[in-house]
């Protein structure tokens, strides 16, 4: 049985079906990477598995229990965790007490907590800044450090939008290796990326989304030379063309 069944998700605003009918299976262990055109409903999708949205139909489980309808709390407690594409770190803390703060809310006792948080701002090349604000920190310095708050507590899946964008080349590579490092030791990963290179990189399968549907899911190779992801890409760029 899968790790996450999604089933037939909907989500709509208005008129507009973000999500319509989704269904995929996220495997214990995998790093799957979903990916699609803009706007084609994967971080609607990502926000209805973390609980920051309802869904309009459609079911989620969990280890095969129901877990759709549950908020971003109990989830993150059944460790369902989300990492967002706009940072969200505490900027008046310390890079170190973020993770502790966040090991804390996640059950862990004090020295566990600070056991972690040095073990994960070395792992993430943060040792030097562990004593700056967060708010002084570059803006990718402190997207790792968000990612490595959904790591204090391993998850049981997690689920990264976008972590690479406007991060630089070396913290990208730094955060490459975390994720390849942390999947072979066993860890379940959903990753939404527009990163082709990295997403072909880093997992073995992909499932693409555009108009809120699957359009393709299996081998990530495969799936990018499909002739409908290929027009769904197309279709992407030749709007924004007619948009300059
Ligand atoms: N809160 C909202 N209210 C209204 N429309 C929304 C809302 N959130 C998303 N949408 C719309 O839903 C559709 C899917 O958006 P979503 O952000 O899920 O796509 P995406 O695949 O993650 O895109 P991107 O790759 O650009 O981040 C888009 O048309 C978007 O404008």
């Amino acid at each position: 049985m899968a790790l996450l069944q999604i089933q037939g998700i909907e989500k709509r605003f208005g008129g507009l079906r973000a999500v319509d009918g989704a269904s995929m299976d996220v495997h214990q262990g995998e790093l799957l990477g979903l990916i699609g055109p803009n706007g084609s409903g994967k971080t609607t999708l990502l926000n209805v598995l973390s609980g920051h949205l309802p869904a309009d139909a459609g079911s989620v489980s969990l280890d095969g229990k129901n877990v759709l309808g549950l908020n971003p709390t109990q989830l993150t407690r059944l460790g369902v965790l989300r990492m967002f594409q706009m940072t969200r770190v505490f900027n008046r803390m310390t890079a170190f007490d973020n993770l502790v703060v966040c090991g804390l809310a996640l059950g862990l006792h004090e020295a566990q907590a600070y056991e972690r948080a040095e073990q994960l701002l070395d792992e993430l090349k943060l040792s030097h800044v562990m004593y700056l604000d967060a708010g002084q920190l570059s803006g990718g310095q402190r997207k790792l450090l968000e990612f490595g708050a959904c790591f204090m507590v391993p998850p049981r899946v997690a689920l990264l939008d976008e972590p690479f964008a406007a991060v630089h080349p070396i913290m990208k590579e730094t955060m490459s290796e975390f994720i390849r490092r942390r999947n072979a030791a066993g860890q379940t990963f959903v990753l939404v990326s527009h990163d082709m290179p990295v997403v072909v990189d880093l997992c073995p399968r992909s499932v693409c989304m555009n108009a809120g549907k699957v359009l393709a899911e299996g081998n990530t190779q495969d799936v990018l030379q499909s002739p409908a992801v290929i027009e769904a890409y197309l279709g992407e760029e030749s709007e924004e063309r007619d948009h300059v």
